[in-house]
Formats: C-alpha cells, sequence, structure tokens
C-alpha cells in the first residue's frame, strides 16, 4: 500500500486467528486497507497477504517488542483509521506457571500493550478531522464481576477497562475511544462438551454467537460520531442468570 493512500488502515493486533481473523477478512471484504499483527504465522496469515492485508510479526511480550512492532507500523502508513486491541492470552491460574508470571503476562498483554501503542499511534490517529479515528479495546465481562479462575487475567482486562475512559478523555473529540466485553463468544477447539454445555447455561441466551456479533458491534462504533468512552457488552443476558 502506498504510504499516501487516501484511505487510512485499520490496525487489528493478533489477527492470525479466531476474532481477529474475522475482523480482518471483514474488512478486507469491504476493501478497506488493514494492517495486522501476528506473533504465531497461521497458515491465514498467507491469505490475508494476498488479500492485500499488510501483516507484520508483534510479540508484544515484551516492551521492546511492542516499540518494535510500531515503528515497523510507522513505516507502512502515515495515518491509521482505527486501532483495534484484539491481542489477548486468556491465562487461569495454574501449577504450572507461578503467579508472578501470570500477573506480568497478562498486565503485559491487556495494559502495557494498548497503552504503549496508544502513544505510538496517537500522531496516526489524530489530526483527520472530528470523530475520523477509533481505539477499540477488547476487555471481558469479568470485568464487572471477577473471576476465580482467572484472577491476573480479569484484573488486567479492568485496568483496560479503565483505560478506555481515560483515553477517550485524552484523545477527543478527534479519536472516540470504546470498549467492547464479551462473554462467551466462541469455544476453544480443546473445550469438550461438559464445558460448553455449562458455558452456554449460564447465558439467557444459551448461545456461542460467533466472531459476526463483534464484527457488527464494530461496525457500529466506527460508524458513529458521538459514541465514546464507554464499555459495550456482548453477554447475551449474563449478567441476569
Ligand atoms: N473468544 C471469546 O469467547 C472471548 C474473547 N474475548 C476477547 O476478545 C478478543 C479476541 O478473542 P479470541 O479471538 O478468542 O482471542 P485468542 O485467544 O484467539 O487470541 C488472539 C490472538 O492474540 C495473540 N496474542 C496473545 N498473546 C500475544 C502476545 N504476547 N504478543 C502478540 N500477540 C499475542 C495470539 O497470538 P498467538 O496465537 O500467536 O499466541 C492470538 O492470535 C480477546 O481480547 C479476548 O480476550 C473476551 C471474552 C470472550
Ligand atoms: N484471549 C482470550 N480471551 C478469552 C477467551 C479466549 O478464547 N481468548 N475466551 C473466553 C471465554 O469464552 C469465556 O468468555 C467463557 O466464559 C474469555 N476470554
Amino acid at each position: 500500500m502506498e504510504l499516501t493512500s487516501p484511505v487510512r488502515p485499520i490496525l487489528i493486533t493478533g489477527a492470525g486467528k479466531r476474532i481477529g481473523l474475522a475482523l480482518a477478512r471483514h474488512f478486507l471484504a469491504q476493501q478497506h486497507p488493514i494492517i495486522i499483527s501476528y506473533r504465531t504465522r497461521y497458515p491465514a496469515i498467507a491469505e490475508l497477504e494476498q488479500a492485500g492485508a499488510i501483516c507484520l510479526f508483534g510479540d508484544f511480550s515484551t516492551n521492546a517488542g511492542i516499540e518494535q512492532f510500531a515503528l515497523q507500523v510507522k513505516e507502512h502508513c502515515n495515518g491509521l483509521r482505527a486501532v483495534l486491541h484484539n491481542a489477548s492470552a486468556w491465562l487461569s491460574e495454574s501449577t504450572e506457571v507461578s503467579p508472578a508470571d501470570t500477573l506480568a503476562l497478562m498486565l503485559q498483554i491487556h495494559v502495557n500493550t494498548p497503552y504503549l501503542l496508544n502513544h505510538y499511534f496517537e500522531p496516526l490517529l489524530r489530526g483527520h478531522g472530528h470523530a475520523s479515528s477509533d481505539i477499540i479495546h477488547f476487555t471481558d465481562y469479568v470485568v464487572e464481576r471477577g473471576s476465580d479462575k482467572h484472577i491476573a487475567y480479569a484484573a488486567s482486562k479492568a485496568a483496560l477497562d479503565n483505560m478506555t475512559r481515560s483515553f477517550a478523555r485524552k484523545l477527543a473529540p478527534e479519536v472516540k475511544v470504546n470498549a467492547i466485553a464479551p462473554a462467551m463468544i466462541m469455544f476453544n477447539e480443546h473445550d469438550d462438551a461438559q464445558y460448553r454445555k455449562e458455558a452456554l447455561n449460564k447465558s439467557l441466551m444459551k448461545v456461542a454467537p460467533g466472531e459476526q456479533e463483534i464484527i457488527g458491534l464494530v461496525d457500529y462504533l466506527l460508524n458513529s460520531q458521538y459514541v465514546t468512552g464507554r464499555t459495550h457488552s456482548v453477554d447475551g443476558g449474563r449478567p441476569l442468570r
């Protein structure tokens, strides 16, 4: 993509699989330029490259890795339409990883990464007019109720939720900043039948809706001229169970 492309790309982190990949395919289908980060080079990365996406390696486990990715992005564009902070790891407390390391890993991907990338990309998001750019933080339903098995994960997502309001105040009115707080959207391959049954029973709607539910909300937020600083739940009525 030419640096002078009139259409600013949408940046999606962690877009090699699942929700991030579905978002990447969605915007490519709309002929909107995208830049994605990947850590593992899944087969889908080649598909995205062939479809015209700029796919950049990004390992956010260190601050140096975050900076390296940000500098690569700046070499490929002189403006951004949106930054979708999708990259995440759903770590539970376990005997294999110490509590200190679990907390550090969760804070690194869910706090350090969006915090630093928002600062690196501010100049690329600003300067394009009123409500012309967006940041979307992907948080989680557990921000509002906690989790006894994913304590560090929930705490890090709660920090990300708070940063939504801070960055909304800092960057308005040029840049809107919102959070999407999903509950069960899609299972992981290793989820067994019993887990799936129990997980579906936790919401009123009793389904795992899939990526399209998130895509529709992202499109709504990108098209809004007014909505900012808010967390948008996608939880099937789970709080009401
Ligand atoms: N799926 C669901 O039902 C729910 C999802 N969410 C949130 O929605 C978002 C998307 O969910 P989902 O698609 O399931 O996400 P995944 O768990 O599939 O992870 C998304 C991507 O994040 C990347 N990633 C993880 N750690 C790092 C890192 N240190 N550096 C760079 N990339 C990294 C992974 O790369 P790699 O594969 O190479 O490790 C992966 O491709 C997440 O923020 C998640 O927390 C919230 C609630 C429910
Ligand atoms: N990074 C991820 N975060 C989360 C995932 C996931 O697969 N990757 N999955 C969930 C669950 O679906 C949970 O919402 C079920 O109650 C949460 N976060």
